[in-house]
């Protein structure tokens, strides 16, 4: 039988740690499909600090995109609370504090490969000639610059992913959701996605990136092992922290 994890001190409802990203208590979500109630998420308590390197395991349909959808801000929990002491309120999360890499195709298909990476910043009101001298300078850093001009269907799996990896980290968020970022990827290209994202990534911002992959997820520090819903363990490389 699945048991929710006994929630250590600091996610107990009556602790609040300003510095924490996002915190959530009990969070459960339930969907209705065809006039059923379906519950992707049970009772999931989470926090994620500056810093932490966290690996979401579990097999399809265990609730991890539903997990990072509710860390973001994307969506919303049926039950439960959630907020975000160090960002403030949800609707300031996003472009900015908050940054989403998706599995594939998430890039605009009309703008070119420097367009999309500097879209997150005129959006936050920059202007467009600013906006795009600082894409560039990620282009340059991951190795892109040739890429600048190519719309996303004329870039490689790899290369795209690498274009929306420079998209999420434009901004300098201070959380980064990864939902299988690699799953469409080689393993050769999926470690050369990894080694550029952690390499990257600002050494205070949080990386939570839910994974099928084994492989991927021991490159992080934390793996939290998900099941039917359900966070069941939390594994440190070496070994069952709690
Ligand atoms: N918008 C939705 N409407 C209805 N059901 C949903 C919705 N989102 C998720 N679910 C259901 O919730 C459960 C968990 O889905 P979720 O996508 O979070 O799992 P996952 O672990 O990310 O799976 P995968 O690895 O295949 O992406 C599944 O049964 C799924 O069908």
């Amino acid at each position: 039988m699945i048991q929710t994890l006994p929630l250590p001190p600091e996610l107990r409802p009556e602790a609040s740690t300003p510095s924490l990203l996002v915190q959530g208590q009990g969070l459960t979500r339930q969907f209705e499909v065809d006039g059923r109630c379906v519950t992707a998420l049970h009772d999931t308590s989470v926090a994620v600090r500056p810093g932490d390197r966290v690996a979401l395991l579990g097999a399809s349909g265990s609730g991890k995109s539903t997990l990072l959808h509710l860390l973001g801000g994307l969506d919303q929990p049926s039950s439960g609370t959630l907020t975000w002491p160090a960002l403030g309120p949800a609707q300031h999360l996003r472009p900015g504090n908050v940054a989403f890499v998706f599995q594939a195709q998430s890039l605009m298909p009309p703008l070119t490969a420097l367009e999309n990476i500097a879209l997150p910043l005129i959006l936050l009101g920059q202007d467009t000639a600013d906006a795009e001298r600082e894409a560039q300078v990620w282009l340059d850093r991951l190795e892109l610059s040739a890429l600048a001009d190519q719309l996303p269907d004329e870039l490689s799996g790899g290369q795209a992913q690498r274009v929306a990896v420079a998209r999420a980290l434009v901004t300098h968020p201070k959380l980064v959701l990864a939902d299988e970022p690699t799953g469409q990827l080689d393993s050769v290209t999926a470690q050369h996605l990894m080694d550029t994202l952690l390499c990257v990534l600002d050494a205070d911002a949080a990386l939570v990136m839910a994974t099928h992959d084994t492989g991927v997820a021991q490159r992080l520090n934390d793996i939290w092992h998900m099941r039917d819903g359900r966070l069941t363990m939390i594994t440190a490389a070496r070994g069952v922290t709690r």
